[in-house]
């Protein structure tokens, strides 16, 4: 096992942030095979604490968005044992405190912007005044409150990103799931949406994000830990500590402790 495998940034000196002592989510010994026999992955133990950002590299297919369907409890882990927020995936999605993002943004043409992102509230039943004072808030986190009015249609594809952030961030949620949420956006928006990510993830001291990325570099900008996986069947191979101090900076993508930590990660993807 490598030596970074169990390594532990600490986290309230980096970032100033509280932790809790409790595990948001602990995988232990995870497998899971699909109804056709694909072993998609296998031995996964990992722990991820309250306030920490993590992301997940790895090659295509080697599991990663199966990792995050089972954190979420949208399928069943086949071994090993799974909890979230300290009970089962399917309970803890109950309590709408898991949210997740895509790379698609998934939201309804027809409905304004604050009827898009006040969804989850909608569906729940609460109060049109609440809705109302909880959509501001959001849109307000992601810089768009003067937009509350418009359609998706007239966003560009970053704006549209930034609804998706807001809907999952309405309920509160202790954990956030990003998959791949900035794949599809050109490099300057992608800059720019990272550092809104991190400004919010600061801001909302004690949610723990889970992140997958292709991009080493975006890893390395965001996360207080990097996961890198095997190709198929997944496994983690190393837990890589960015214990890079936030907030993080413009000026932080061109020090040396950032390329240093990118190569640090580029090696460990090729092991
Ligand atoms: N519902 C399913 N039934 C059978 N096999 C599946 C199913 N979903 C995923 N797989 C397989 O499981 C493996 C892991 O897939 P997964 O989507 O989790 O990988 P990934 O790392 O997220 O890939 P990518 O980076 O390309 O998005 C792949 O071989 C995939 O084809």
């Amino acid at each position: 096992m490598s030596s970074t495998l169990t390594a532990r940034t600490d986290l309230r000196a980096i970032s100033g942030r509280e932790t809790g002592s409790d595990y948001l989510v602990s995988m232990e010994d995870i497998g899971k095979v699909y109804p056709n026999g694909t072993v998609a992955v296998q031995n996964v133990n990992l722990h991820a604490g309250e306030g920490e950002f993590l992301s997940f590299v790895g090659p295509s297919g080697c599991g990663k968005s199966t990792i995050f369907n089972m954190i979420a409890g949208l399928t069943a882990h086949t071994s090993g044992q799974l909890s979230v927020l300290g009970t089962s995936p399917k309970e803890a999605r109950k309590q709408n405190e898991i949210a997740f993002v895509f790379q698609e943004h998934t939201l309804l043409p027809w409905e304004k912007l604050i009827d898009n992102v006040t969804l989850p509230l909608t569906l729940r039943g609460v109060s049109k005044k609440e809705r109302i004072r909880e959509g501001e808030r959001v849109l307000e986190l992601v810089g768009l409150k003067d937009h509350m009015k418009v359609l998706p249609r007239q966003l560009s594809g970053g704006m549209k990103m930034r609804v998706s952030i807001a809907r999952a961030l309405i309920s509160r949620p202790k954990l956030l799931l990003m998959d791949e949420p900035f794949g599809a956006l050109d490099e300057i928006t992608r800059q720019s949406l990272q550092d809104e990510l991190l400004n919010i993830w600061q801001q909302e001291r004690k949610m723990t994000v889970l992140f997958i990325t292709h991009n080493v570099f975006e890893a390395v900008f965001l996360s207080t830990r990097v996961v890198v996986m095997t190709p198929r069947p997944g496994k983690i191979s190393e837990i890589i500590d960015i214990p890079i101090p936030y907030p993080r900076s413009e000026d932080y993508r061109s020090m040396p402790e950032f390329g240093s930590n990118v190569h640090k990660v580029s090696e460990a993807i090729k092991h």
